[in-house]
């Protein structure tokens, strides 16, 4: 049997009907390759006790989904998932929380686990700007009227859903670059997802890019294509993004689950790690 020990970077701490647990995981592979899943003994709500001392892993099949943040996707990594996200809803107290990044860091996947975590609503700029164009598509808006005309739209959605509380909204990836938008995200708190360009345009590559039109070609290269404009765009980005309250870097993720490819980390994984670090600052903030 294989275990994976748990003891310090990524820290899930919960507190659920009065009782602390604490789910560590200890990033640092032990040198016997021993891996071992020890959470204390959890007591949860209605008095069950939740005994998460080991996740049976076997030898040679699910080591590999342990690593590779799996786990979060199991039963119990969604029952901890859920409490940590009570626990930074009740920090919240309503506040939005708003996702940037560049096209495809993975906003709208995570954002849509997150507001499940917190019992928040999910919203998405992209379709809010639709909606208020009458259903017209965003590659269309931008085809027919424009980048500019796009951005006061996006403006208008941002301003009205900065308005409504409890909500985790994906914004579009060039949101970021108006002063006036973070006027409207400052209401809330705002966390960047940071995902290496090469990440980037392999995702986009394989979804296409119909829907995103500052990167729409027909080329059949669409991976070099998409990381060429990533890469301006990111230049041109990456001091605005560093204006986030908080940052999840799949880099730095990827390091401590131990795998080599960022594209291997779950949503429900990042999804945690966006959960801890807006906790992060929500303390820092308290102090
Ligand atoms: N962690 C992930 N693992 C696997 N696929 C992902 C992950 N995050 C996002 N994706 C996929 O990448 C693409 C872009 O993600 P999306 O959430 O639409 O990004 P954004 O909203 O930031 O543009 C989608 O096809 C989505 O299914
Ligand atoms: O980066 C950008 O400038 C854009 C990102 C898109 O949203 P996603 O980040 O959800 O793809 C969308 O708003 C529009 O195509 C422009």
């Amino acid at each position: 049997m294989k275990a994976l020990t748990y003891g310090s970077t990524l820290q899930f701490s919960t507190s659920v009907g009065g009782e602390i647990g604490s789910f560590n995981q200890n990033c640092k592979r032990q040198q016997t390759q021993q891996h071992f899943i020890n959470l204390n003994p959890l007591k949860l709500e209605r008095h069950r006790t939740l005994n998460l001392v080991t996740a049976h892993v076997s030898k040679d099949s699910n080591a590999h989904d342990v690593e590779s943040g799996t786990f979060c996707d199991s039963l119990d990594g969604k029952w901890l998932l859920k409490a940590k996200g009570r626990e930074v809803a009740s920090c919240l107290d309503g506040q939005c929380l708003f996702l940037v990044g560049m096209m495809g860091s993975g906003k709208t996947t995570v954002g849509e686990i997150l507001s499940d975590a917190l019992d928040y609503t999910f919203a998405d700029s992209d379709k809010y700007v639709e909606k208020l164009m009458g259903g017209t598509s965003v590659a269309q808006i931008f085809k027919e009227s424009g980048e500019a005309y796009f951005r006061e739209y996006e403006s208008k959605a941002l301003q009205k859903l900065s308005l409504v509380p409890q909500q985790v909204v994906a914004t579009g990836g060039g949101a970021v670059v108006r002063p006036l938008n973070w006027r409207f995200m400052r209401q809330g708190i705002t966390v960047f997802l940071d995902v290496p360009l090469d990440a980037l345009a392999r995702r986009i590559a394989a979804v296409g890019t119909d829907s995103r039109p500052l990167l729409d070609y027909d080329s059949a290269d669409c991976y070099t294509k998409a990381f060429t404009a990533l890469s301006a765009l990111s230049k041109e980005r990456s001091e605005a993004y560093a204006n986030a309250d908080a940052t999840v870097s799949l880099l730095n993720l990827a390091a401590c689950v131990g795998l080599k490819d960022v594209l291997d980390i779950t949503p429900t994984t990042i999804a945690m790690e966006v959960l801890v670090q807006a906790q992060k600052y929500l303390n820092s903030k308290r102090r």
